[in-house]
């Protein structure tokens, strides 16, 4: 069962029930690869309209299994739902194509910043904006050069040729020219300096705040991603163990000392702390 804090509103209902308050809602979906492993088991996850929620986890705990479930790509490496269901706007999605989930608003930046390398920053941003007309995709563009200004800067550069952080600026900025209802990034943080963090992180705020799109924001970074979110999801080994505000996670002790690095008891790594112990704490 997992660990439900207990959420301050009242639609809020435990996820020991299925959440049922999303924009987008994973309902007791099971996910298993090459019909023998199970990547997800019974997970239910609710993202409201408006929200930023986080899902955290350590390696292989299954976020990015269910971010290409919520995209439809599972089937490309094997994967299916064999229980359960993904709920949009509370019509079943969980089996649409890839290209219509993006036309209904749902859409991904994966890991790894997968940007056009052969061409420059405007038309990576072109390619993203397929689904509009010419000048919708103009006005697209002229938003997305607004959030991140450096890409208006580089426009005519070779994308293949930009940093790490200018290519993640990219990779968003392309997700971005789709116009989504909800936006889902997977590990946006990593590998980047903690300056490109921030700036890449305060535009994640402003599409909440300004643009009022509902965000999904799967990081290993904990600590980043609390500071940012409402609500966050703490996933191990294909299940949800503890969920609550990001308040309220960042007060509660084991994700303090697990995932955050910090408790009362002083400093401490995930890394120092074997495995069944975490587990027995989270789960007892
Ligand atoms: N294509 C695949 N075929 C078989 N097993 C897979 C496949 N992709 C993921 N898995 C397994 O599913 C589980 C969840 O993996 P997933 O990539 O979703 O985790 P994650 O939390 O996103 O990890 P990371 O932070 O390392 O990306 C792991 O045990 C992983 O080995």
């Amino acid at each position: 069962m997992p660990t439900t804090i207990p959420h301050p509103t009242p639609q809020a209902a435990p996820l020991t029930a299925p959440a049922r308050d999303g924009l987008l809602e994973f309902r007791n979906i099971r996910i298993v690869y090459d019909n023998a492993i199970e990547a997800i088991r019974d997970v239910s996850i609710a993202v409201p309209e408006g929200n930023i929620v986080a899902l955290l986890g350590s390696n292989g705990a299954g976020k990015s299994t269910l971010l290409k479930a919520m995209s439809g790509i599972l089937y490309t490496e094997e994967g299916a739902i064999e229980n359960g269901s993904i709920r949009f706007r509370n019509d079943e999605v969980h089996h649409l194509a890839p290209d219509e989930l993006v036309r209904r608003g749902i859409v991904q930046v994966p890991e790894g910043r997968r940007v056009f390398a052969a061409l420059t920053i405007d038309e990576n941003l072109q390619m993203g904006g397929y689904t509009r007309t010419g000048a919708e995709a103009r006005e697209r563009r002229d938003k997305v050069f607004a959030l991140f200004p450096r890409l208006h800067e580089r426009r005519d550069q070779i994308a293949g040729y930009m940093s790490g952080g200018e290519q993640q600026m990219l990779a968003i900025g392309r997700a971005l020219m789709t116009d989504p209802v909800l936006l889902a990034l997977d590990e946006p943080s990593l590998g980047l300096a903690p300056l490109i963090i921030d700036r890449i992180y305060e535009v994640i705020v402003r599409l909440r705040d300004e643009l009022k799109m509902t965000v999904l924001l799967v990081e290993q970074n904990a600590q980043r991603a609390l500071d940012i979110a409402d609500y966050g999801y703490i996933l191990e080994t294909g299940r949800v163990v503890l969920d609550g505000t990001a308040k309220q996670l960042t007060a509660n002790e084991d994700v303090r000392e697990f995932y955050l690095g910090v408790s009362s008891a002083g400093r401490k790594s995930l890394r120092d702390v074997k495995h069944y112990k975490r587990r027995k704490r989270w789960l007892s």
